[in-house]
């Protein structure tokens, strides 16, 4: 498979590395066009503009959004003959897509940076493509993680919590080291403590058949420690309610970004 890639920075960075590693996509058969060199792949050719030639089977659009106007002025035309457009770029719809490149199937998803590692989850946002861009699309993403297709206001909410949920567990991870620093750990014991409870945790609600809630009621004894934390998280919702607030602010964010560039 022949891939193009507009802008390859951190996030489609982590999606090719992946590519690579698990022999999805051999790194000859990728082209990628950048502003400056980044570290890429070994193999992978990059460049300040997309190759001669014919077009390849599939172009994944990364740059930022407020740069889609920019990379289209210069590359619709050679986009054009392309089949599949995948693009990862935050409130970016089809329509939008379809306005700048012209001629292939826009496909927009929220990836997140997991998927480097084969844990990540591709939301995709594509629910009217032909059967046999659906396969392929699904093919490409497989190696990555978890794969979901969803559609309207549900693709918003999954988008942001695939998109940017990585962000929040990592505030989180730091949250829960400093809190542990206040109370006398040193910082380097919290900041470790912190990333291998959550790593341990998130490794045992991905194995064991309880559900989180009920892991977490396996951890509480009744009238002891962990209840008595717990309670302050569960007091008026107060965990949940953070959680929404914050989906809802990134998800409003994602909605203006949607507006701005259908213009
Ligand atoms: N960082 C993340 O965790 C996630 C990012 N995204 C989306 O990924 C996109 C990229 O974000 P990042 O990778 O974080 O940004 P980044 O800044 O790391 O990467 C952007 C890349 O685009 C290139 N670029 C910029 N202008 C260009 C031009 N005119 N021609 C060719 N290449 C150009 C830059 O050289 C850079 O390598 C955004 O649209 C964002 O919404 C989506 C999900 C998660
Ligand atoms: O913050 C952003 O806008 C991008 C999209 C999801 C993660 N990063």
């Amino acid at each position: 498979m022949r891939v193009w890639m507009i802008g390859c920075g951190n996030m489609a960075g982590a999606m090719l590395t992946r590519w690579i590693e698990s022999g999805a996509v051999k790194a000859e058969a990728v082209d990628v066009v950048n502003r400056k060199d980044r570290a890429l792949p070994a193999g992978v050719r990059q460049a300040r503009a997309l190759p001669t030639g014919a077009a390849p089977d599939i172009v994944v659009l990364g740059v930022k959004p407020q740069q889609l106007d920019e990379v289209a002025g210069h590359y619709a035309d050679r986009v054009a003959g392309a089949p599949i457009l995948l693009s990862i770029l935050a409130g970016v719809d089809a329509a939008v897509l379809t306005r700048a490149f012209p001629g292939p199937v826009p496909v927009p998803m929220m990836p997140n940076l997991p998927v480097a590692l084969g844990q990540g989850v591709c939301v995709v946002n594509a629910p009217d493509v032909p059967t046999e861009v659906r396969a392929r699309v699904d093919a490409l993403l497989a190696p990555l993680g978890d794969v979901i297709w969803a559609a309207g206001t549900v693709y918003a909410a999954a988008a942001v919590l695939a998109g940017c949920g990585p962000a929040y567990l990592f505030r989180f991870i730091d949250a829960l080291a400093r809190a542990a620093e206040a109370m006398g750990v040193a910082h380097d014991d919290a900041a470790r403590l912190a990333l291998a409870t959550v790593r341990g945790a998130a490794a045992l609600a991905a194995t064991d058949p309880r559900s989180p809630g009920a892991l977490a009621d396996a951890v509480a004894s009744p009238g002891g420690t962990t209840r008595a934390g717990l309670n302050v998280l569960d007091d008026g919702a107060a965990l949940d309610r953070l959680m929404q607030a914050t989906l809802a602010a990134s998800a409003a964010r994602a909605e203006e970004m949607a507006a701005a560039a259908r213009g």
